[in-house]
């Protein structure tokens, strides 16, 4: 099994291009469900999320090719891809798949839509808390489908076809939000969805399934309304950058000193975390070719922060804002909001020499002068990389361990930070044992 091993110590400087984003590309590769026609993503990222996810979505009938880059294009970042749907030949999701990946229980809403029946295994539990589906089947419910729990399957049927209707979630939910918005393009009627999900990657969705012919209006606020259409066609759409790629090295920069450039990303897509950044420290700049991000001379201030839904403090940064906060001048707490077992970086964090204590959703972090370096383990995909930040600047040798899950979610890692000075490279077979 892969490692990757880090030598710490060296600041980051030079330019990181910032890659289409995870959260966005796979519920964009799943909207290709609702169509017979070829939707064309560009500035996709080469994940192995997204790997399972074409297997996932061949399962169902989707036949999809791989274009390398245009020439020009920086070699570190995306992939185009085109995805055709001519038949849904398979209407199941089976566990073995979606048990690797929750964001695969989403077709269930355009396959519903479209095919009217589907059966999904239930993405169960995983490390990071239980996180039920019960919102999605509410949804499903209310636009006319007939559910039913059978041996860890979600069997669905709309024999009819869906029908549109007013939805309010009790809790906001990016999952279900993507999965209803998918549904109800092609429901019967009008769908309004009441306390949608904000993200930005909620809006890249309908515009690309705009662009697809849905009538959606207030993607990116918390009322969404879609007016129910007959088909939808093909479309090319362009993946929007990866904020938590963005925050993450904005953290790692703000972590070990130094002067990035984020090329190719966007201030509005993360404004919470980058004011946070600021008031910790770093020197932030928009600029026309994305964010640059320093922090020279002085020295780490420590930061409260609570994790909440889009517009606020992102749940997929706070590892990584944690490894900065060992590092501070001070005591900062962390509150975690969304997931209830968001927090086995501490763990790990403490084997560098980090001082964090824990009680129920929040972490106190005092920060220590140094960190020094050690072997650590995986436990989730931004825990990993919150360790792998953490290695940048502790003193010595830091070997991260259970790197697949760093895989999930940051495109050539590694290559993207040597490139800027750190000593950082994967290890495989013998060398990872
Ligand atoms: C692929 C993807 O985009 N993943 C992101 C998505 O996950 P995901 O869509 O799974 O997260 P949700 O927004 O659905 O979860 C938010 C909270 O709602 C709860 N919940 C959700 C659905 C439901 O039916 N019932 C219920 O109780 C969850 O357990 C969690 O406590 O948003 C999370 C919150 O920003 C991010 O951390 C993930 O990176
Ligand atoms: C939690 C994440 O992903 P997923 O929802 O796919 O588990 C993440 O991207 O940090």
């Amino acid at each position: 099994m892969d490692k990757i091993r880090i030598v710490g110590g060296n600041a980051l400087s030079g330019v990181i291009p910032i890659s289409g984003a995870k959260n966005a590309a796979l519920p964009l590769m799943i909207a290709s469900l609702l169509t017979d026609e070829t939707l064309t993503l560009e500035n996709v990222p080469r994940l192995r999320d997204v790997a399972l996810l074409t297997r996932i979505l061949s399962n169902h009938g989707v036949d999809y090719s791989l274009n390398g880059k245009r020439a020009g294009e920086d070699h570190l970042t995306g992939q185009t891809i085109h995805l055709r749907a001519s038949e849904i030949v398979d209407t199941r999701a089976p566990y073995d798949l979606v048990s690797q990946m929750r964001a695969s229980f989403w077709v269930i809403g355009p396959l519903l839509a479209r095919a009217h029946e589907a059966k999904v295994s239930l993405p169960g539990g995983c490390s990071i808390g239980t996180r039920p589906v019960d919102l999605f089947l509410m949804g499903l419910e209310k636009l006319g489908a007939k559910l039913d729990i059978d041996r860890g399957y979600v069997v669905s049927s709309a024999p009819g076809g869906l029908r549109g209707a007013e939805i309010v979630f009790p809790k906001v939910s990016v999952g279900a939000t993507h999965t209803l918005m998918m549904a109800a393009t092609l429901a019967r009627g009008e769908t309004v969805l009441v306390n949608a999900a904000r993200e930005p990657e909620i809006a890249d969705l309908a515009k690309c399934l705009i662009a697809m012919g849905a009538k959606i209006e207030g993607a990116g606020t918390g009322t969404i309304r879609i007016e129910g259409v007959e088909r939808l066609h093909g479309a090319t759409h362009r993946v929007l950058p990866d904020r938590i790629e963005t925050g993450t090295y904005a953290m790692a920069v703000a972590m070990t000193g130094g002067d990035l450039m984020l090329e190719g990303t966007s201030p509005d897509l993360l404004d919470n975390a980058l004011d946070t950044l600021t008031a910790a420290g770093a020197e932030i700049t928009p600029t026309n070719a994305g964010i640059r991000v320093k922090r020279n001379g002085h020295g780490i201030h420590p930061v409260d922060i609570t994790t909440e839904p889009f517009p606020g403090f992102p749940t997929d940064l706070q590892a990584q804002f944690m490894a900065l906060m060992t590092r501070a001048s001070g005591t900062s707490r962390i509150t975690e909001t969304i997931f209830e077992n968001r927090f086995m970086h501490v763990a790990e964090l403490a084997r560098l020499g980090a001082r964090i204590s824990l009680d129920g959703q929040v972490a106190t972090v005092e920060g220590v002068d140094r960190l020094v370096g050690a072997p650590v383990m995986a436990t989730d995909l931004r825990a990993s990389v919150s360790l792998v930040i953490a290695g940048l600047a502790a003193e010595g040798e830091t070997t991260v361990s259970r790197v697949y899950h760093l895989d999930r979610g940051f495109e050539r890692l590694e290559e993207k930070l040597s490139r800027c000075g750190a000593i950082i490279e994967r290890l495989g077979g013998e060398g990872a044992r």
